[in-house]
């Protein structure tokens, strides 16, 4: 809907031919988007070949699910196409950033990656917040954010493609692990030091993969890590809640994505690396691997060693 503003004829791609066909009947996404009217603009279609015709196309498959999105569409896009990263994640197994993917798939097209604070139902209803749009050139990056910006979705542009996509993607696991002093009932100071301690691990990375300071503690970084960490309207926080609470992680994410659930093991791998400590992220994917119980994570951290703040 925020792509449609101002343009005549939006085409949105999905997989599956019948919910397609759905949605361009009912003009309502009733399992993701419940009583948000799809703008007149949009038209939903089960053909790749839109892209073709497209200048840009935002991408915003699940993180795993790039990659092969990316290699379908690919016979259909055109060199110099915009191509801006929607998902927030690193790909299980290879561990690439999902720029990394797309050049991979698509090598003929101009990556940027969009990220920041932005729960999809309130960009939907209107509500006003402010991203990052990041792209190699600042001529790039300047354009999308003319091109996709209204008044209620700002973007500010970014030539730190990595710094950008190391902020959503670190979110989304030191979410979880918000939720799960949440669900634990650790109480609201608990929750703030990990939010503080959560970023110094965001950062060592960010800093240990060249991202600018600047981009990490922007949009894209603490601002999305803050939206993340501090509501269970996000997938992630609610999906540690339900642990935290003492769900099965079988039950746990209640058929919802939750992003940092399939990128903790791939981050720690990436951390471990460039030898960047993440304590934090390292019990959440732990706990996830089914190697410790939220209370064992709980106690190794409160125990660890007393050092310097940083
Ligand atoms: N929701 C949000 O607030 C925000 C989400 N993001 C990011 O965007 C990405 C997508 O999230 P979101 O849209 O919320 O997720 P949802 O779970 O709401 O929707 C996922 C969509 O991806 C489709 N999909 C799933 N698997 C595949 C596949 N293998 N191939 C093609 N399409 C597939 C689903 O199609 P189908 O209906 O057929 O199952 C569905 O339309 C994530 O990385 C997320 O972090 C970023 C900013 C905000
Ligand atoms: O990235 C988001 C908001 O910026 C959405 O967060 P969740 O994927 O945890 O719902």
């Amino acid at each position: 809907n925020v792509a449609a503003v101002g343009r005549e004829r939006v085409p949105l791609w999905g997989r599956d031919a019948a919910h397609i066909a759905a949605l361009a009947q009912e003009r309502e996404n009733a399992r993701f988007l419940p009583g948000l009217r799809l703008a007149e603009a949009v038209a939903p279609t089960d053909s790749l070949s839109a892209v073709h015709a497209a200048e840009i196309v935002l991408c915003a498959a699940p993180a795993q699910a790039v990659r092969s999105v990316v290699k379908a569409a690919s016979p259909h896009l055109r060199a110099g196409t915009a191509f801006v990263i929607c998902a927030k994640g690193i790909e299980q197994g290879t561990r690439a950033f999902m720029s990394e993917v797309v050049a991979e798939e698509a090598p003929q097209v101009e990556v940027a990656v969009l990220s920041g604070p932005s729960f999809a139902a309130d960009v939907c209803k209107g509500l006003p917040t402010a991203v990052t749009v990041a792209a190699n050139s600042e001529a790039r990056a300047q354009w999308l954010a003319e091109q996709l910006s209204s008044r209620s979705f700002r973007l500010y542009r970014s030539q730190d493609v990595r710094g950008v996509e190391i902020g959503g993607a670190v979110k989304n696991v030191l979410a979880i692990a918000c939720g799960m002093a949440s669900g634990r009932g650790l109480g609201a100071s608990a929750g703030a030091a990990l939010i503080a301690r959560g970023f110094a691990e965001l950062t060592r990375l960010g800093a240990a993969w060249g991202a600018r300071t600047e981009t990490l503690m922007g949009l894209s970084g603490l601002g999305d890590l803050v939206l993340t960490c501090g509501s269970n309207q996000s997938r992630n926080f609610a999906l540690g809640e339900a642990l935290g609470r003492g769900e099965a992680l079988s039950e746990a994410r209640h058929g919802k994505l939750a992003e940092g659930s399939f990128t903790a093991s791939a981050l720690m791998e990436i951390a471990r690396e460039r030898s960047v400590e993440m304590p934090i992220s390292q019990s959440v994917a732990e706990i996830l691997a089914g190697r410790i119980d939220v209370e064992a994570a709980i106690e190794a951290l409160l125990m660890r060693p007393l050092r310097a703040e940083g």
